[in-house]
């Protein structure tokens, strides 16, 4: 639906796709469920038993999954929009080098590069890197819900959703012509 609704809005529109290890993608996505839950005092489910079935097969309609499942969302895409329209971001390579990947964005939208390296700073209390503005307003990360520690799921469960990632990461790399080291 959103695809072919964007192409007969704008068919030269330049989309840019983000993802990362799609098992931790996962984690991330329970993780944030798991804080709302306990924000509304909700009952909390194990992640094993929303994300398989019984046999341990993988549920791909439970939506930390479904988004998680890069290939299928992909295809859709490229039904309307050739690979060159799509800019994919290596968001687990965003975390660690951000400007490196803000600089391909620059590129890719022909823009001038207006972000400088001083700009980005590691803020060992987040953890991760924050942003000064160049007109010298107070400096910038994101909120408290980005980048916290994730529920430990266990390690069979993640053993499962790698194995059964596999197919789909391998169909994803395909389309794309590159390889991700998930
Ligand atoms: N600089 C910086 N600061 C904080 N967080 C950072 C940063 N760069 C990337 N990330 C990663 O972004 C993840 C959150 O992005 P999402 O796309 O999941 O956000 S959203 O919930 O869909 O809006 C978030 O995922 P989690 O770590 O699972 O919270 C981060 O790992």
């Amino acid at each position: 639906m959103a695809p072919e609704r964007i192409y007969h809005m704008n068919e030269s529109i330049k989309l840019i796709l983000i993802v990362r290890n799609p098992v931790i993608r996962t984690i991330s996505d329970f993780t944030q469920v798991h804080y709302t839950k306990q924000a509304k005092n909700k009952t909390q489910i194990p992640f094993a038993s929303v994300a398989f079935s019984k046999s341990g097969l993988l549920l791909e309609n439970y939506k930390p999954v479904r988004n998680s499942l890069y290939s299928k969302h992909l295809l859709r895409w490229l039904k309307y929009f050739p690979l060159d329209q799509i800019l994919i971001v290596d968001g687990d390579h965003f975390i660690s080098e951000p400007l490196a990947e803000l600089r391909r964005v620059e590129r890719f939208l022909h823009l001038e590069h207006e972000i400088h390296s001083s700009q980005m700073y590691f803020n060992r209390t987040k953890g991760f890197f924050c942003f000064r503005h160049a007109d010298g307003k107070p400096p910038k990360c994101l909120g408290e819900t980005k980048g916290r520690s994730h529920v430990e799921i266990g390690e069979a469960a993640e053993n499962n959703l790698r194995r059964q990632f596999a197919p789909y990461n391998e169909k994803f790399f395909s389309l794309i012509g590159h390889r991700f080291d998930w």
